[in-house]
Protein backbone atom coordinates (compact mmCIF):
# COMPACT_ATOMS: atom_id res chain seq x y z
CA UNK A 1 0.00 0.00 0.00
CA UNK A 2 1.35 3.43 -0.80
CA UNK A 3 2.58 5.85 1.73
CA UNK A 4 1.69 9.49 2.48
CA UNK A 5 3.60 11.68 5.02
CA UNK A 6 1.25 14.35 6.22
CA UNK A 7 3.76 17.18 7.96
CA UNK A 8 1.53 20.09 8.52
CA UNK A 9 -1.71 19.97 10.52
CA UNK A 10 -4.31 19.42 7.65
CA UNK A 11 -7.96 18.87 8.28
CA UNK A 12 -9.63 14.95 8.98
CA UNK A 13 -12.01 15.43 5.88
CA UNK A 14 -8.27 15.65 3.94
CA UNK A 15 -6.63 12.68 5.85
CA UNK A 16 -10.38 10.79 5.46
CA UNK A 17 -9.38 10.72 1.62
CA UNK A 18 -5.94 9.90 1.63
CA UNK A 19 -7.03 6.72 3.68
CA UNK A 20 -8.54 5.23 0.95
CA UNK A 21 -5.99 4.52 -0.96
CA UNK A 22 -2.85 4.75 1.55
CA UNK A 23 -1.04 4.31 4.84
CA UNK A 24 -1.54 8.06 6.11
CA UNK A 25 0.93 9.00 8.77
CA UNK A 26 0.83 12.47 10.34
CA UNK A 27 3.95 13.73 11.52
CA UNK A 28 3.70 17.39 12.15
CA UNK A 29 7.01 20.08 13.18
CA UNK A 30 9.94 17.75 12.02
CA UNK A 31 13.11 19.51 11.51
CA UNK A 32 14.44 18.82 8.33
CA UNK A 33 17.44 16.30 9.18
CA UNK A 34 14.36 14.35 10.82
CA UNK A 35 12.46 14.48 7.16
CA UNK A 36 15.41 13.73 5.14
CA UNK A 37 15.66 10.19 7.52
CA UNK A 38 12.27 9.16 6.72
CA UNK A 39 11.43 10.50 3.47
CA UNK A 40 12.51 7.56 1.41
CA UNK A 41 9.85 5.48 2.36
CA UNK A 42 7.41 7.78 1.50
CA UNK A 43 5.00 7.89 -1.95
CA UNK A 44 3.71 11.12 -1.45
CA UNK A 45 3.94 14.32 1.03
CA UNK A 46 0.93 17.08 1.94
CA UNK A 47 1.77 20.23 3.55
CA UNK A 48 0.83 23.45 4.43
CA UNK A 49 3.49 26.43 4.79
CA UNK A 50 4.99 24.99 8.21
CA UNK A 51 7.16 22.46 6.23
CA UNK A 52 9.89 23.48 3.91
CA UNK A 53 10.52 20.81 1.25
CA UNK A 54 14.56 21.34 0.11
CA UNK A 55 16.58 20.12 -2.42
CA UNK A 56 17.68 17.56 0.05
CA UNK A 57 14.25 16.18 1.04
CA UNK A 58 13.39 15.75 -2.52
CA UNK A 59 16.57 13.73 -3.19
CA UNK A 60 15.97 12.05 -0.15
CA UNK A 61 12.34 10.56 -1.52
CA UNK A 62 13.53 8.33 -4.07
CA UNK A 63 9.78 7.26 -3.90
CA UNK A 64 7.78 10.42 -3.96
CA UNK A 65 5.65 10.80 -6.88
CA UNK A 66 3.50 13.73 -5.26
CA UNK A 67 3.87 17.05 -2.95
CA UNK A 68 0.58 18.56 -2.00
CA UNK A 69 0.58 21.81 -0.69
CA UNK A 70 -2.83 22.46 1.42
CA UNK A 71 -2.77 26.33 0.18
CA UNK A 72 -1.70 28.72 -2.92
CA UNK A 73 1.92 29.55 -2.26
CA UNK A 74 4.22 27.04 -3.09
CA UNK A 75 7.40 28.86 -1.78
CA UNK A 76 7.93 26.65 0.60
CA UNK A 77 9.14 24.02 -1.81
CA UNK A 78 12.03 23.86 -3.97
CA UNK A 79 9.73 22.87 -6.97
CA UNK A 80 12.54 22.64 -9.73
CA UNK A 81 14.29 19.83 -7.69
CA UNK A 82 10.56 18.29 -7.84
CA UNK A 83 10.62 18.67 -11.28
CA UNK A 84 13.86 17.21 -12.35
CA UNK A 85 13.21 14.50 -10.20
CA UNK A 86 10.00 13.68 -11.95
CA UNK A 87 7.64 14.78 -8.45
CA UNK A 88 4.46 16.24 -9.36
CA UNK A 89 3.93 19.24 -7.57
CA UNK A 90 0.16 20.12 -6.80
CA UNK A 91 -1.67 23.10 -4.75
CA UNK A 92 -4.86 24.52 -4.28
CA UNK A 93 -5.17 27.52 -6.17
CA UNK A 94 -8.58 28.47 -4.99
CA UNK A 95 -9.27 26.84 -1.44
CA UNK A 96 -8.20 29.77 0.65
CA UNK A 97 -9.15 32.80 -1.81
CA UNK A 98 -11.94 33.93 0.04
CA UNK A 99 -10.57 33.46 3.24
CA UNK A 100 -7.29 35.37 2.54
CA UNK A 101 -9.33 37.77 0.64
CA UNK A 102 -11.32 38.43 3.80
CA UNK A 103 -8.11 38.46 6.32
CA UNK A 104 -6.88 41.61 4.06
CA UNK A 105 -10.13 43.05 4.51
CA UNK A 106 -10.71 42.58 8.15
CA UNK A 107 -6.49 44.27 8.74
CA UNK A 108 -7.90 47.11 6.57
CA UNK A 109 -11.28 47.32 8.73
CA UNK A 110 -9.10 47.04 11.99
CA UNK A 111 -6.40 49.31 10.89
CA UNK A 112 -9.39 52.38 10.45
CA UNK A 113 -10.64 51.87 13.92
CA UNK A 114 -7.56 50.70 15.88
CA UNK A 115 -9.50 47.75 16.63
CA UNK A 116 -6.72 45.66 18.65
CA UNK A 117 -5.30 48.83 20.47
CA UNK A 118 -9.53 49.53 21.84
CA UNK A 119 -9.94 45.73 22.78
CA UNK A 120 -6.61 45.70 24.58
CA UNK A 121 -7.59 49.17 26.33
CA UNK A 122 -11.19 48.31 27.47
CA UNK A 123 -9.42 44.83 29.05
CA UNK A 124 -7.24 46.80 31.18
CA UNK A 125 -10.42 48.41 32.52
CA UNK A 126 -10.10 51.91 30.56
CA UNK A 127 -12.69 53.41 28.52
CA UNK A 128 -10.97 55.51 26.26
CA UNK A 129 -13.21 57.00 23.17
CA UNK A 130 -11.14 59.64 22.60
CA UNK A 131 -7.97 57.94 21.53
CA UNK A 132 -9.31 55.83 18.83
CA UNK A 133 -11.15 57.90 16.77
CA UNK A 134 -11.13 56.16 13.45
CA UNK A 135 -10.74 56.74 9.56
CA UNK A 136 -13.52 56.19 7.51
CA UNK A 137 -13.00 53.59 4.12
CA UNK A 138 -16.08 55.01 2.65
CA UNK A 139 -14.77 56.85 -0.76
CA UNK A 140 -10.86 56.35 0.25
CA UNK A 141 -8.72 55.31 -2.47
CA UNK A 142 -7.44 51.37 -1.92
CA UNK A 143 -4.56 50.65 -4.24
CA UNK A 144 -4.53 46.99 -4.87
CA UNK A 145 -1.41 45.60 -6.16
CA UNK A 146 -1.65 42.07 -8.00
CA UNK A 147 -5.41 41.54 -9.93
CA UNK A 148 -5.94 38.01 -9.35
CA UNK A 149 -7.78 35.62 -7.62
CA UNK A 150 -7.38 37.07 -4.13
CA UNK A 151 -6.87 40.65 -5.43
CA UNK A 152 -9.98 40.77 -7.35
CA UNK A 153 -12.24 39.31 -4.40
CA UNK A 154 -10.30 42.29 -2.04
CA UNK A 155 -11.37 44.54 -4.76
CA UNK A 156 -15.08 43.42 -5.67
CA UNK A 157 -15.96 43.59 -1.72
CA UNK A 158 -13.86 46.97 -1.36
CA UNK A 159 -16.20 48.78 -4.04
CA UNK A 160 -19.21 47.73 -2.74
CA UNK A 161 -18.38 49.46 0.75
CA UNK A 162 -17.69 52.67 -1.80
CA UNK A 163 -14.28 52.87 -2.09
CA UNK A 164 -12.45 53.88 -5.38
CA UNK A 165 -10.54 51.35 -6.85
CA UNK A 166 -6.66 51.64 -8.34
CA UNK A 167 -4.77 48.54 -9.33
CA UNK A 168 -1.01 47.66 -10.49
CA UNK A 169 -0.43 44.25 -12.00
CA UNK A 170 1.64 44.25 -15.68
CA UNK A 171 -0.39 40.77 -16.61
CA UNK A 172 -4.08 41.38 -16.02
CA UNK A 173 -5.69 43.31 -19.21
CA UNK A 174 -7.25 46.22 -19.24
CA UNK A 175 -10.65 44.89 -19.55
CA UNK A 176 -10.36 42.38 -17.09
CA UNK A 177 -9.18 45.73 -14.48
CA UNK A 178 -12.25 47.61 -16.35
CA UNK A 179 -14.85 44.51 -15.42
CA UNK A 180 -13.23 44.93 -11.80
CA UNK A 181 -13.88 48.46 -11.16
CA UNK A 182 -10.50 49.24 -10.76
CA UNK A 183 -8.53 51.73 -12.61
CA UNK A 184 -4.88 49.96 -14.65
CA UNK A 185 -2.11 52.45 -12.94
CA UNK A 186 1.41 52.34 -12.51
CA UNK A 187 3.16 51.36 -8.84
CA UNK A 188 4.42 55.57 -8.58
CA UNK A 189 0.58 56.78 -8.79
CA UNK A 190 -0.67 53.62 -6.83
CA UNK A 191 2.00 55.05 -4.17
CA UNK A 192 0.89 58.56 -4.66
CA UNK A 193 -2.85 58.29 -4.85
CA UNK A 194 -3.64 55.44 -2.56
CA UNK A 195 -5.10 55.77 1.44
CA UNK A 196 -4.86 52.24 1.53
CA UNK A 197 -2.54 49.87 -0.41
CA UNK A 198 -2.88 45.83 -0.28
CA UNK A 199 -0.90 43.62 -1.13
CA UNK A 200 -1.84 40.12 -2.95
CA UNK A 201 1.52 39.07 -5.21
CA UNK A 202 3.56 36.51 -5.18
CA UNK A 203 7.09 36.72 -3.84
CA UNK A 204 9.05 36.35 -6.83
CA UNK A 205 12.65 38.55 -7.54
CA UNK A 206 10.39 41.61 -8.88
CA UNK A 207 8.51 41.78 -5.81
CA UNK A 208 10.92 40.96 -3.23
CA UNK A 209 11.08 44.24 -1.51
CA UNK A 210 8.56 46.01 -3.75
CA UNK A 211 8.15 47.76 -1.09
CA UNK A 212 11.33 49.65 0.16
CA UNK A 213 12.15 52.95 1.65
CA UNK A 214 11.94 54.36 -1.55
CA UNK A 215 7.81 53.31 -2.37
CA UNK A 216 7.52 54.45 1.31
CA UNK A 217 8.81 57.69 0.39
CA UNK A 218 6.19 58.11 -2.52
CA UNK A 219 3.17 57.18 -0.27
CA UNK A 220 0.93 59.86 1.77
CA UNK A 221 1.11 60.57 5.28
CA UNK A 222 -1.95 59.18 5.68
CA UNK A 223 -1.54 55.79 4.01
CA UNK A 224 -2.14 52.49 5.56
CA UNK A 225 -0.34 49.23 4.09
CA UNK A 226 -1.99 45.35 4.13
CA UNK A 227 0.49 42.30 3.67
CA UNK A 228 -1.43 39.07 3.53
CA UNK A 229 0.39 37.63 0.42
CA UNK A 230 3.90 37.19 0.88
CA UNK A 231 6.79 37.94 3.66
CA UNK A 232 9.73 39.53 1.99
CA UNK A 233 7.66 41.94 -0.66
CA UNK A 234 7.75 44.11 2.11
CA UNK A 235 11.41 45.78 3.70
CA UNK A 236 10.16 45.43 6.97
CA UNK A 237 13.52 47.61 8.73
CA UNK A 238 12.25 50.70 6.25
CA UNK A 239 8.31 49.91 6.99
CA UNK A 240 9.26 50.02 10.59
CA UNK A 241 11.13 53.13 10.23
CA UNK A 242 8.59 54.51 7.61
CA UNK A 243 5.97 54.46 10.89
CA UNK A 244 8.55 55.34 13.45
CA UNK A 245 9.43 59.01 11.39
CA UNK A 246 5.03 59.26 10.48
CA UNK A 247 6.28 58.49 6.82
CA UNK A 248 2.62 56.92 6.92
CA UNK A 249 0.05 55.88 9.09
CA UNK A 250 -0.05 52.38 10.07
CA UNK A 251 0.52 48.92 8.70
CA UNK A 252 -1.26 45.12 8.96
CA UNK A 253 0.74 42.18 8.29
CA UNK A 254 0.07 38.88 8.37
CA UNK A 255 3.40 37.31 6.59
CA UNK A 256 7.08 37.69 7.11
CA UNK A 257 10.50 37.45 5.36
CA UNK A 258 11.42 35.29 8.51
CA UNK A 259 8.09 33.04 9.50
CA UNK A 260 7.52 32.47 12.67
CA UNK A 261 8.43 36.08 13.44
CA UNK A 262 11.51 36.61 15.09
CA UNK A 263 13.31 39.80 16.72
CA UNK A 264 11.74 42.83 14.89
CA UNK A 265 11.30 46.06 15.26
CA UNK A 266 7.61 45.61 14.31
CA UNK A 267 6.19 44.82 17.69
CA UNK A 268 6.95 48.38 18.68
CA UNK A 269 4.46 49.95 17.77
CA UNK A 270 0.29 50.83 17.99
CA UNK A 271 -0.75 51.35 14.27
CA UNK A 272 1.19 48.09 12.99
CA UNK A 273 -0.97 45.19 13.40
CA UNK A 274 0.24 41.81 13.27
CA UNK A 275 -0.92 38.18 12.80
CA UNK A 276 0.98 34.74 12.38
CA UNK A 277 -0.15 34.18 8.97
CA UNK A 278 -3.48 33.56 9.31
CA UNK A 279 -5.14 34.42 5.58
CA UNK A 280 -5.99 30.84 4.84
CA UNK A 281 -7.10 29.93 8.49
CA UNK A 282 -10.58 29.45 8.63
CA UNK A 283 -12.70 26.47 8.68
CA UNK A 284 -14.08 26.71 5.84
CA UNK A 285 -10.76 27.43 3.96
CA UNK A 286 -8.74 24.53 5.55
CA UNK A 287 -11.76 21.82 4.40
CA UNK A 288 -11.15 23.02 0.84
CA UNK A 289 -7.91 22.90 0.85
CA UNK A 290 -7.76 19.87 2.67
CA UNK A 291 -10.10 17.93 0.14
CA UNK A 292 -8.65 19.46 -3.05
CA UNK A 293 -5.11 18.57 -2.07
CA UNK A 294 -6.05 15.36 -0.75
CA UNK A 295 -8.03 14.27 -3.69
CA UNK A 296 -5.32 15.14 -6.18
CA UNK A 297 -3.08 12.96 -3.96
CA UNK A 298 -4.98 10.22 -4.25
CA UNK A 299 -5.93 10.39 -7.99
CA UNK A 300 -1.87 10.46 -8.74
CA UNK A 301 -1.57 7.19 -6.54
CA UNK A 302 -4.37 5.63 -8.75
CA UNK A 303 -2.08 6.49 -11.73
CA UNK A 304 -4.98 9.33 -12.91
CA UNK A 305 -4.03 13.02 -13.56
CA UNK A 306 -3.65 16.23 -10.93
CA UNK A 307 -6.23 19.02 -11.66
CA UNK A 308 -3.77 21.84 -10.50
CA UNK A 309 -0.06 20.39 -11.08
CA UNK A 310 1.92 23.53 -11.01
CA UNK A 311 4.70 21.59 -12.73
CA UNK A 312 2.92 20.34 -15.58
CA UNK A 313 2.59 23.14 -17.85
CA UNK A 314 -0.45 22.86 -19.75
CA UNK A 315 -1.36 19.34 -19.36
CA UNK A 316 -4.71 19.77 -17.37
CA UNK A 317 -6.87 16.72 -16.99
CA UNK A 318 -9.05 18.15 -19.58
CA UNK A 319 -6.63 18.10 -22.29
CA UNK A 320 -4.77 15.00 -20.54
CA UNK A 321 -8.40 13.24 -21.15
CA UNK A 322 -9.11 15.26 -24.56
CA UNK A 323 -5.64 14.13 -26.14
CA UNK A 324 -4.70 10.99 -24.40
CA UNK A 325 -4.61 8.76 -28.01
CA UNK A 326 -2.42 11.55 -29.70
CA UNK A 327 -0.34 11.36 -26.15
CA UNK A 328 -0.35 7.72 -26.35
CA UNK A 329 0.77 8.13 -30.32
CA UNK A 330 3.14 10.61 -29.72
CA UNK A 331 4.91 8.21 -26.75
CA UNK A 332 5.05 5.63 -28.89
CA UNK A 333 6.29 7.35 -32.14
CA UNK A 334 9.00 8.89 -29.65
CA UNK A 335 10.04 5.83 -28.34
CA UNK A 336 10.07 4.04 -31.98
CA UNK A 337 12.64 6.99 -33.13
CA UNK A 338 15.09 7.19 -30.19
CA UNK A 339 15.69 3.52 -30.66
CA UNK A 340 16.02 4.03 -34.36
CA UNK A 341 18.17 7.24 -33.89
CA UNK A 342 19.75 4.91 -31.27
CA UNK A 343 23.20 6.89 -29.68
CA UNK A 344 22.93 10.07 -28.15
CA UNK A 345 19.76 12.39 -29.81
CA UNK A 346 20.75 16.16 -30.15
CA UNK A 347 17.38 17.53 -31.85
CA UNK A 348 13.95 15.93 -31.75
CA UNK A 349 11.60 17.69 -34.48
CA UNK A 350 7.89 17.01 -33.59
CA UNK A 351 5.62 17.97 -36.46
CA UNK A 352 1.85 18.57 -36.30
CA UNK A 353 0.33 17.85 -39.52
CA UNK A 354 -3.38 17.77 -40.88
CA UNK A 355 -5.98 18.68 -38.50
CA UNK A 356 -3.46 17.80 -35.58
CA UNK A 357 -1.86 21.14 -36.23
CA UNK A 358 -4.52 23.28 -35.20
CA UNK A 359 -4.54 21.67 -31.62
CA UNK A 360 -2.56 22.56 -28.38
CA UNK A 361 0.98 21.17 -29.34
CA UNK A 362 3.00 21.75 -26.08
CA UNK A 363 0.87 18.27 -24.62
CA UNK A 364 2.24 16.40 -27.38
CA UNK A 365 5.47 17.97 -27.70
CA UNK A 366 6.02 16.06 -23.75
CA UNK A 367 4.82 13.07 -24.87
CA UNK A 368 6.85 12.93 -27.67
CA UNK A 369 10.34 13.60 -25.24
CA UNK A 370 8.69 11.39 -22.55
CA UNK A 371 8.76 8.55 -25.61
CA UNK A 372 11.87 9.68 -26.92
CA UNK A 373 13.62 9.39 -23.29
CA UNK A 374 12.06 6.44 -22.00
CA UNK A 375 14.59 4.12 -23.14
CA UNK A 376 17.45 5.88 -21.41
CA UNK A 377 15.21 6.79 -18.35
CA UNK A 378 12.54 4.31 -18.13
CA UNK A 379 10.20 4.89 -15.24
CA UNK A 380 11.98 7.58 -14.62
CA UNK A 381 11.20 10.31 -17.06
CA UNK A 382 7.50 11.34 -17.35
CA UNK A 383 4.97 14.39 -17.90
CA UNK A 384 6.54 16.59 -14.96
CA UNK A 385 10.42 16.56 -15.65
CA UNK A 386 10.94 15.19 -19.99
CA UNK A 387 11.48 18.87 -21.14
CA UNK A 388 14.28 19.40 -18.44
CA UNK A 389 15.46 16.12 -18.76
CA UNK A 390 15.86 16.55 -22.61
CA UNK A 391 16.68 20.26 -21.56
CA UNK A 392 19.27 18.98 -19.48
CA UNK A 393 20.71 16.37 -22.19
CA UNK A 394 21.36 18.70 -24.69
CA UNK A 395 18.24 17.23 -27.08
CA UNK A 396 17.04 20.53 -28.98
CA UNK A 397 13.83 20.80 -29.26
CA UNK A 398 11.55 21.76 -32.31
CA UNK A 399 7.78 22.18 -32.98
CA UNK A 400 6.47 22.87 -36.07
CA UNK A 401 3.29 22.41 -38.00
CA UNK A 402 2.21 21.56 -41.44
CA UNK A 403 -1.43 21.76 -42.10
CA UNK A 404 -1.59 21.25 -45.48
CA UNK A 405 -0.39 17.42 -45.29
CA UNK A 406 -3.84 15.27 -45.69
CA UNK A 407 -3.12 12.10 -44.80
CA UNK A 408 -5.74 10.34 -42.37
CA UNK A 409 -7.27 13.25 -40.01
CA UNK A 410 -3.97 14.54 -38.51
CA UNK A 411 -0.39 12.75 -38.09
CA UNK A 412 2.34 13.38 -36.21
CA UNK A 413 5.83 13.58 -37.71
CA UNK A 414 9.23 12.99 -35.87
CA UNK A 415 12.50 13.19 -36.59
CA UNK A 416 15.76 12.18 -34.10
CA UNK A 417 19.35 13.57 -35.09
CA UNK A 418 21.46 11.79 -33.08
CA UNK A 419 25.10 10.54 -33.19
CA UNK A 420 24.69 7.86 -34.94
CA UNK A 421 22.26 9.81 -37.95
CA UNK A 422 18.78 10.81 -38.35
CA UNK A 423 15.86 9.12 -38.07
CA UNK A 424 11.95 9.87 -38.95
CA UNK A 425 8.68 7.90 -38.26
CA UNK A 426 4.91 8.93 -38.61
CA UNK A 427 1.59 8.12 -37.22
CA UNK A 428 -1.59 8.32 -37.18
CA UNK A 429 -5.11 7.41 -35.26
CA UNK A 430 -7.42 5.24 -37.09
CA UNK A 431 -11.30 6.15 -36.35
CA UNK A 432 -11.49 3.48 -33.65
CA UNK A 433 -8.10 4.93 -32.07
CA UNK A 434 -5.97 2.83 -33.08
CA UNK A 435 -2.49 3.70 -33.85
CA UNK A 436 -0.63 3.00 -37.49
CA UNK A 437 2.56 3.89 -38.11
CA UNK A 438 2.24 5.10 -41.75
CA UNK A 439 5.93 5.87 -42.53
CA UNK A 440 9.83 5.02 -41.75
CA UNK A 441 12.42 7.09 -43.16
CA UNK A 442 10.65 8.46 -46.05
CA UNK A 443 9.06 4.63 -46.70
CA UNK A 444 5.30 4.51 -46.80
CA UNK A 445 4.51 1.47 -44.62
CA UNK A 446 0.64 0.84 -42.36
CA UNK A 447 1.62 -1.57 -39.43
CA UNK A 448 0.47 -0.87 -35.60
CA UNK A 449 3.02 -1.06 -33.50
CA UNK A 450 3.64 -4.48 -31.22
CA UNK A 451 5.87 -4.72 -28.49
CA UNK A 452 8.85 -6.41 -30.45
CA UNK A 453 9.44 -5.00 -34.14
CA UNK A 454 11.99 -5.67 -36.34
CA UNK A 455 12.86 -3.05 -39.83
CA UNK A 456 14.98 -3.21 -41.72
CA UNK A 457 16.01 -1.13 -44.82
CA UNK A 458 17.10 -3.13 -47.61
CA UNK A 459 16.93 -3.51 -51.58
CA UNK A 460 13.63 -4.05 -53.26
CA UNK A 461 14.72 -7.52 -55.08
CA UNK A 462 13.09 -11.32 -55.02
CA UNK A 463 13.46 -13.53 -52.31
CA UNK A 464 14.92 -11.19 -49.65
CA UNK A 465 11.90 -11.21 -47.35
CA UNK A 466 11.94 -15.03 -47.94
CA UNK A 467 15.34 -15.28 -46.49
CA UNK A 468 14.70 -13.12 -43.70
CA UNK A 469 11.44 -15.17 -42.35
CA UNK A 470 13.35 -18.35 -42.93
CA UNK A 471 16.12 -16.48 -40.79
CA UNK A 472 13.89 -15.78 -38.30
CA UNK A 473 12.30 -19.27 -38.50
CA UNK A 474 15.52 -20.97 -37.65
CA UNK A 475 15.59 -19.14 -34.56
CA UNK A 476 12.02 -19.93 -33.43
CA UNK A 477 10.85 -16.31 -33.88
CA UNK A 478 7.15 -15.98 -34.91
CA UNK A 479 6.42 -13.08 -37.32
CA UNK A 480 2.81 -11.81 -36.61
CA UNK A 481 2.47 -9.36 -39.67
CA UNK A 482 5.03 -8.09 -42.05
CA UNK A 483 5.13 -4.92 -44.15
CA UNK A 484 7.05 -3.50 -46.60
CA UNK A 485 7.36 0.05 -48.32
CA UNK A 486 8.82 1.48 -51.13
CA UNK A 487 9.03 4.82 -53.21
CA UNK A 488 10.13 3.27 -56.92
CA UNK A 489 10.32 -0.46 -57.65
CA UNK A 490 13.60 -2.26 -57.38
CA UNK A 491 14.76 0.99 -55.43
CA UNK A 492 15.14 0.54 -51.89
CA UNK A 493 12.25 -0.44 -49.49
CA UNK A 494 11.67 -0.50 -45.28
CA UNK A 495 10.22 -3.92 -44.22
CA UNK A 496 8.78 -3.89 -40.48
CA UNK A 497 7.52 -6.61 -38.83
CA UNK A 498 5.60 -7.19 -35.63
CA UNK A 499 7.35 -10.19 -33.71
CA UNK A 500 5.82 -12.32 -31.11
CA UNK A 501 9.10 -12.91 -29.62
CA UNK A 502 11.89 -10.48 -28.83
CA UNK A 503 14.90 -11.37 -31.12
CA UNK A 504 17.86 -13.64 -30.03
CA UNK A 505 21.67 -12.56 -28.73
CA UNK A 506 23.36 -12.63 -31.81
CA UNK A 507 20.43 -12.72 -35.08
CA UNK A 508 20.36 -9.08 -35.45
CA UNK A 509 23.57 -9.21 -36.78
CA UNK A 510 22.78 -12.23 -38.98
CA UNK A 511 19.76 -10.27 -40.28
CA UNK A 512 22.24 -6.90 -41.11
CA UNK A 513 24.73 -10.02 -43.68
CA UNK A 514 21.66 -11.14 -45.54
CA UNK A 515 22.79 -9.67 -49.23
CA UNK A 516 20.64 -6.50 -49.82
CA UNK A 517 20.08 -5.95 -46.61
CA UNK A 518 21.46 -2.28 -45.59
CA UNK A 519 20.24 -1.82 -41.85
CA UNK A 520 18.58 -3.67 -39.84
CA UNK A 521 17.26 -2.21 -36.30
CA UNK A 522 14.83 -3.97 -33.17
CA UNK A 523 12.44 -1.99 -31.32
CA UNK A 524 10.59 -2.85 -28.13
CA UNK A 525 7.56 -0.97 -28.00
N1 LIG B 1 -1.72 34.90 4.03
C1 LIG B 1 -2.14 33.73 3.63
O1 LIG B 1 -2.42 32.84 4.44
C2 LIG B 1 -2.34 33.48 2.18
C3 LIG B 1 -1.51 34.04 1.26
N2 LIG B 1 -1.69 33.78 -0.08
C4 LIG B 1 -0.79 34.45 -1.02
O2 LIG B 1 -1.48 35.50 -1.67
C5 LIG B 1 -0.87 35.78 -2.92
C6 LIG B 1 -1.93 35.96 -4.00
O3 LIG B 1 -2.64 34.74 -4.18
P1 LIG B 1 -3.70 34.56 -5.38
O4 LIG B 1 -4.48 35.78 -5.55
O5 LIG B 1 -4.40 33.29 -5.11
O6 LIG B 1 -2.71 34.38 -6.58
P2 LIG B 1 -2.98 34.71 -8.11
O7 LIG B 1 -1.92 33.99 -8.87
O8 LIG B 1 -4.39 34.49 -8.47
O9 LIG B 1 -2.67 36.29 -8.19
C7 LIG B 1 -1.40 36.84 -8.10
C8 LIG B 1 -1.40 38.07 -8.99
O10 LIG B 1 -0.15 38.74 -8.83
C9 LIG B 1 0.21 39.27 -10.09
N3 LIG B 1 1.62 39.58 -10.14
C10 LIG B 1 2.67 38.75 -10.36
N4 LIG B 1 3.81 39.45 -10.36
C11 LIG B 1 3.48 40.75 -10.14
C12 LIG B 1 4.23 41.96 -10.04
N5 LIG B 1 5.56 41.95 -10.19
N6 LIG B 1 3.56 43.11 -9.79
C13 LIG B 1 2.21 43.11 -9.66
N7 LIG B 1 1.44 42.00 -9.78
C14 LIG B 1 2.08 40.83 -10.00
C15 LIG B 1 -0.21 38.19 -11.06
O11 LIG B 1 -0.37 38.70 -12.38
C16 LIG B 1 -1.54 37.72 -10.48
O12 LIG B 1 -2.62 38.41 -11.06
C17 LIG B 1 0.10 34.62 -3.17
O13 LIG B 1 1.39 35.04 -2.84
C18 LIG B 1 -0.35 33.56 -2.17
O14 LIG B 1 0.70 32.71 -1.82
C19 LIG B 1 -2.70 33.00 -0.52
C20 LIG B 1 -3.56 32.42 0.36
C21 LIG B 1 -3.42 32.57 1.79
O1 LIG C 1 -1.30 27.03 4.96
C1 LIG C 1 -1.48 28.18 5.33
O2 LIG C 1 -2.15 28.49 6.31
C2 LIG C 1 -0.85 29.30 4.52
C3 LIG C 1 -1.64 29.62 3.32
C4 LIG C 1 -0.87 30.39 2.32
O3 LIG C 1 -0.05 31.21 2.63
C5 LIG C 1 -1.08 30.08 0.90
O4 LIG C 1 -2.01 29.32 0.59
O5 LIG C 1 -0.32 30.60 0.07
Amino acid sequence: MAKVLVSDPIDQVGIDILSQVAQVDVKTGLPPEELVKIIPEYDAMMLRSGTRVTKEIIAAGTQLKIIGRAGVGVDNIDVPAATRQGIVVVNSPEGNTIAAAEHALAMMLSLSRHIPEANQSVKNNKWERKRFIGAEIYKKTLGVVGLGKIGSHVANVAKSMGMKLLAYDPFISKERADQLGCTLVDLDLLFAESDYITLHIPKTPETTHLINKEALGKMKPTARIINCARGGTIDEDALAEAIAEGKIAGAALDVFEEEPLGESKLRNYDNIILTPHLGASTAEAQVNVAVDVAEQIRDVLLGLPARSAVNIPGLTPDVMEKMRPYLQLAETLGNLVGQLAGGRIERLTVRLQGELASTKGQPIVVASIKGLLSQALRERVNYVNAAIEAKERGVRIIETRDASIRDYSGSLHLSAQGSLGEHSVTGALLSDGEIRITDVDGFPINVPPSNYMLFTVHRDMPGIIGKIGSLLGSFNVNIASMQVGRKIVRGDAVMALSLDDPLPEGLLTEITKVSGIRDAYTVKL
